[in-house]
């Protein structure tokens, strides 16, 4: 029964294990004509599936696939005159493409335990081995999409079948990051 339940195309048939060794990529855009193309060096870190109204996903899709790499790692390739912010006042400044809508890529340049990363989407690398997604973020956000909130123990019961542990906002491990850098510079703990 769970197991009918569409969480997105790139784990609905099981979480592929990422090589541990990824070097990196290029993401591209869904355009056909002139696609933005962003090269990434390096792996990505916190990879997930987010259930929040303001990650990309493709059409139809509950859940986007979204991870973090640093932003220095980040190059804009081809056709970045494509690209827009969707919502400049945004704590993630997501680079869409203005013709096909594929967020590109979404620093974080704001004073936040994130400053310096970027979210993207490995989903549109031109290769496999990424690191898999561990967690799903936001998940009750589904619901603010339209998402019939009776569905919500098979949609929770499926991402636990793929592993896929559900939070309502993001992982301990990331809550704990930003919680940490918050006390240090609050001065309760030692920075
Ligand atoms: N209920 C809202 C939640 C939006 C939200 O807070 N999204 C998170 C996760 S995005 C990737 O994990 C976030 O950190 N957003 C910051 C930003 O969007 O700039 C909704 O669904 O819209
Ligand atoms: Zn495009
Ligand atoms: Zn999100």
């Amino acid at each position: 029964m769970s197991g009918q339940v569409s969480i997105h195309p790139v784990v609905d048939g099981g979480v592929r294990r990422g090589s541990g060794s990824f070097q990196g990529g290029t993401l591209t855009c869904a355009c056909t004509d002139r696609p933005v193309k962003v090269r990434i060096e390096g792996d990505v870190a916190h990879n997930h599936a987010c259930g929040c109204t303001k990650c990309w996903k493709p059409k139809g899709v509950a859940f986007s696939i979204v991870a973090v790499v640093p932003s220095d790692k980040v190059t804009v390739l081809e056709n970045g005159d494509k690209l827009a912010v969707v919502d400049p006042s945004a704590l993630i400044q997501r680079h869409a493409c203005k013709q096909c809508g594929v967020h590109m890529h979404g620093p974080v340049e704001r004073d936040h335990p994130f400053k310096g990363l970027s979210f993207i989407h490995p989903e549109r690398f031109d290769r496999d081995g990424y690191a898999e997604p561990g967690f799903a973020a936001f998940v009750s956000s589904i619901i603010e999409s339209g998402v019939d909130p009776s569905t919500m123990d098979g949609v929770r019961a499926r991402l636990r079948e793929l592993k896929l542990e559900p939070y309502d906002c993001l992982s301990p491990g990331l809550m704990d990051y930003m919680a940490t850098w918050t006390a240090k510079r609050s001065g309760a703990l030692p920075a």
